[in-house]
């Protein structure tokens, strides 16, 4: 029996889920779990303040590396006190244990857009496009309106998300530098107000061999800023593998996102990555999305192009196209120029 602030998820993946079942179409999925476990690079951010410029060239480089290398890395001593990240935890905790009825009737909870309350696939066709979980999908103008009212869970999410937003800006700005560009498009284009911040809730689930926590995708801003509790879960493709990232409640995670990998035409990797769920414990986690105003340009910053220009709308528009169309994203495969069709690095993994 469902606790009433779970959403129906065994309800609305009964056919799918049985269908699987019975055909044992699947039985391959176990890969999910037997997975290595690895630590990602963890870079010491506080080298950044330091008057000594070799350190912080150093930090810079580390960085630079993980990048191009990983895609996904983690920064320790990055300036965000745990009360922060505890304080925003247990208001999160909080507000999805509300009855499930409250959190998903549009309008009435703490005021978010429509469409902010979110759970499991609803466009999926098949058990991989499906994921056990619930999630806030905010944007930051939401929480920063006088109408969000002051109570502990909108002071909580803007003391993280102003705190994180320094964070993202420093580290953008860095690998801007490091593809030689010195400008403030970041600073221009990636405002308090077309930031997001996703809280995701993992309940457990019976089939965790069968069906993700969150299915395999790349993120689709620049750059996201993830707080992870100490529950295992999340993973990422390294050199074609699926590994296991620890977790480390003291750091936060550094995922390159679409935008990157296209502003940076292909040198930073927008990861592919995928939460996979566990029988007995939940799980929590939160993100902040650095991103742009939609009608912000996105264009390689050296030639030749491997992607079309886009703009962040018109990108978002295609992901939830594709959503709505396949189940899943495809995300910067869909504006390869001829350059980056024929390119041969490792560029985006399909979904399915
Ligand atoms: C069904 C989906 C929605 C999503 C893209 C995906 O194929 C799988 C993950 C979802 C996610 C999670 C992170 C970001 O919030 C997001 C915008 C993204 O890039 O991948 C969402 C996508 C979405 O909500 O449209
Ligand atoms: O829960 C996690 O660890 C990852 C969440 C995630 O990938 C996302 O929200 O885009
Ligand atoms: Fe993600």
């Amino acid at each position: 029996m469902d606790l009433i602030w779970n959403p129906p998820l065994h309800e609305a993946y009964k056919i799918l889920l049985s269908k699987t079942q019975n055909s044992n179409e699947e039985n391959g999925f176990d890969e999910l779990l037997a997975v290595e476990e690895c630590e990602v690079p963890v870079i010491d951010v506080s080298r950044l303040e330091e008057s000594d410029e070799v350190r912080r060239e150093e930090c810079k480089c580390e960085i630079f590396k993980a990048c191009q290398e990983w895609g996904l890395f983690q920064v320790v001593k990055h300036g965000i006190s745990n009360g922060i990240l505890r304080g925003l935890r247990v208001e999160q905790e909080k507000i999805f244990k509300q009855p499930f009825e409250k959190k998903s009737k549009e309008n009435t909870f703490f005021n978010f857009s429509s469409g902010s309350y979110r759970w499991g696939s609803p466009n999926a066709t098949c058990i991989r496009q499906l994921s056990w979980s619930e999630a806030f999908h905010i944007p930051l103008t939401d929480i920063l309106m006088p109408s969000a009212g002051s109570n502990t869970f909108s002071w909580r999410i803007q003391e993280f998300g102003s705190q994180v937003s320094i964070l993202a800006q420093t580290l953008a700005d860095i690998l801007a530098h490091k593809m030689g560009h010195k400008c403030s498009f970041f600073e221009e284009n990636c405002l308090a107000s077309t930031c997001y911040i996703r809280l995701n809730r993992y309940p457990p689930c019976p089939f965790p061999s069968q069906v993700h926590g969150l299915m395999p995708h790349t993120d689709t801003a620049f750059l996201t800023i993830l707080h992870q509790d100490q529950v295992r879960g999340l993973q990422m493709v390294k050199d074609g593998k699926w590994i296991s990232v620890k977790p480390n409640p003291d750091a936060l995670f550094i995922i390159i996102g679409d935008l990157f990998q296209a502003w940076s035409n292909g040198v930073y990797k927008s990861v592919e990555h995928r939460v996979v769920t566990n029988p007995k414990l939940e799980r929590f986690s939160m993100a902040y999305f650095f991103c742009p105003s939609d009608d912000t340009l996105i264009e390689s910053c050296t030639e030749p192009s491997l992607y079309n220009k886009f703009s962040f709308g018109e990108y978002r528009q295609q992901v939830r196209d594709d959503v709505h169309n396949f189940g899943y994203k495809i995300g910067l495969p869909n504006f390869l120029t001829r350059t980056g069709t024929t390119f041969d690095a490792p560029l985006q993994h399909s979904n399915v």
